[in-house]
């Protein structure tokens, strides 16, 4: 039997101890051979992932990536080898019960096109046989967790809603039951790269919070550089190729073959590992919705700020008139500017720009926990960080 690859755990980031709620997944000498194939599509892979860990499954088409995922919640039984979660040996455990600790998300959000949001969302609760009331709660926390309006949405059907949305809707029904793990198939592969780019940051955020255990298959390198504490690099059979940081697979690839798969950029991939919390965020003045225009002006006047970001009544930013703008009302409008370039903390530099040259701005706004504003960041902050990393990586 082959040697266990397993890679150091993600430990804390940053901010001290991080809540955990996933567990540990450990597969030992796992093989999927299908009818008539002369190799088998996943030949003898032993892997540990720790709990709390996003692990981000990469490597060429065919090589077994799916297959590899589909044997962890059963959607293919493993023609041999042993698959454990926690302490548990689960590889004969029966599938609907194993499905329950194990969240799935596919591409599309895979939601039911008959059945409301709420309805797709409650699916395994209901199952669980928990009460009405429990379940609408559920749904209602799990929407705001994903950053819908219970309100707007748990009443909407799949059709009703953008590629986005149905994505969002896809990652709550998954986490319905709170189940300790989570595999991701390539979920954000349909949607456009803003998108893509805000549910990257929607995922990171949420998984800051619970620290599940998250199996994500990609065929998107910066994806897996992103998102991943660790990315696993397969070959054909599901060879175990490296199994490491991004950080460390960027710097330092285990064979030819991974370098040719990073990719000749890599270097300059670095720079997708600079995060917009690197950065020195500027604070700039806020007004609340419905408070006095006049105040909020000369507030911003005396801080020599030419606009003002407008918090909703949560303290996120909805949007970012200019002094003269807001000067022309008298309460502080709660009108939510659709084209407001938002990212996260945990969002790359790359992101940020992407962001800002979508929207046609010179800026963004970030965002904290919960969509909290953490501050703004300007095209000229960004530019300068950019620079410095790439005179760093040059050396
Ligand atoms: N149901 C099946 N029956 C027979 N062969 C299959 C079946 N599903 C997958 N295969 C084969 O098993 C191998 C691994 O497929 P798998 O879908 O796991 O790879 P993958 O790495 O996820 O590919 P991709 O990145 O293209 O999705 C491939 O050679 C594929 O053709």
């Amino acid at each position: 039997m082959s040697e266990t690859t397993s890679a150091p755990s993600a430990g804390t980031t940053g901010d001290g101890a991080r809540h955990i709620s996933g567990v540990a997944i450990r597969l030992d000498g796992v093989t999927k051979r299908y009818p008539g194939q002369d190799h088998p599509a996943v030949d003898d892979v032993t892997l540990e992932i720790a709990a709390g860990d996003t692990v981000m499954f990469v490597g060429p088409s065919g090589c077994g990536k799916t297959t590899l995922l589909k044997m962890l919640n059963r959607l293919i039984e493993p023609s041999s080898g042993r698959i454990h979660l926690g302490d548990e040996d689960v590889t004969d455990q029966d599938a609907d019960q194993l499905r329950r600790r194990i969240g799935y998300v596919i591409q599309a959000g895979g939601l039911f096109p008959h059945m409301t949001v709420s309805t797709n969302i409650g699916l395994v609760p209901k199952m669980l046989k928990w009460d009405k009331e429990r379940i609408a709660a559920r749904v209602d926390e799990l929407l705001e967790l994903v950053g819908l309006d219970p309100a707007l949405y748990r009443d909407r059907y799949p059709r009703e809603l953008s590629g986005g949305q149905q994505q969002r809707v896809g990652v709550a029904r998954a986490l319905a039951a709170d189940p300790p793990v989570l595999l991701m198939d390539e979920p954000f592969g349909a949607v456009d790269p803003i998108t893509r780019q805000r549910l990257q940051d929607e995922l990171l955020r949420i998984q800051d919070e619970l620290g599940k255990t998250i199996v994500f298959v990609t065929h998107d390198f910066d994806e897996a550089v992103k998102l991943g504490d660790k990315i696993v690099i397969f070959d054909v059979g599901a060879r175990v190729v490296q199994y490491d940081t991004p950080e460390r697979i960027l710097a330092e690839p285990a064979e030819e073959y991974v370098a040719d798969f990073v990719g000749a950029g890599a270097t300059l991939k670095q720079l997708t590992l600079t995060r917009v919390g690197d950065v020195e965020l500027k604070q700039v003045t806020t007004a609340a919705v419905g408070s006095d225009s006049t105040q909020a002006v000369a507030a911003a006047r005396a801080a020599g700020d030419d606009f003002v970001v407008v918090l909703d009544r949560r303290g996120r930013p909805i949007s970012w008139p200019t002094l003269a703008e807001l000067g022309r009302t008298t309460t502080v409008p709660d009108t939510v500017d659709e084209r407001l370039p938002v990212v996260g903390l945990r969002s790359t530099l790359n992101d940020a720009l992407d962001t800002m040259l979508a929207a046609s701005q010179g800026g963004v706004v970030v965002t904290g926990r919960r969509d909290g504003l953490a501050g703004v960041m300007a095209v000229e902050t960004v530019m300068a960080a950019i620079q410095r990393s790439r005179a760093e990586v040059a050396g």
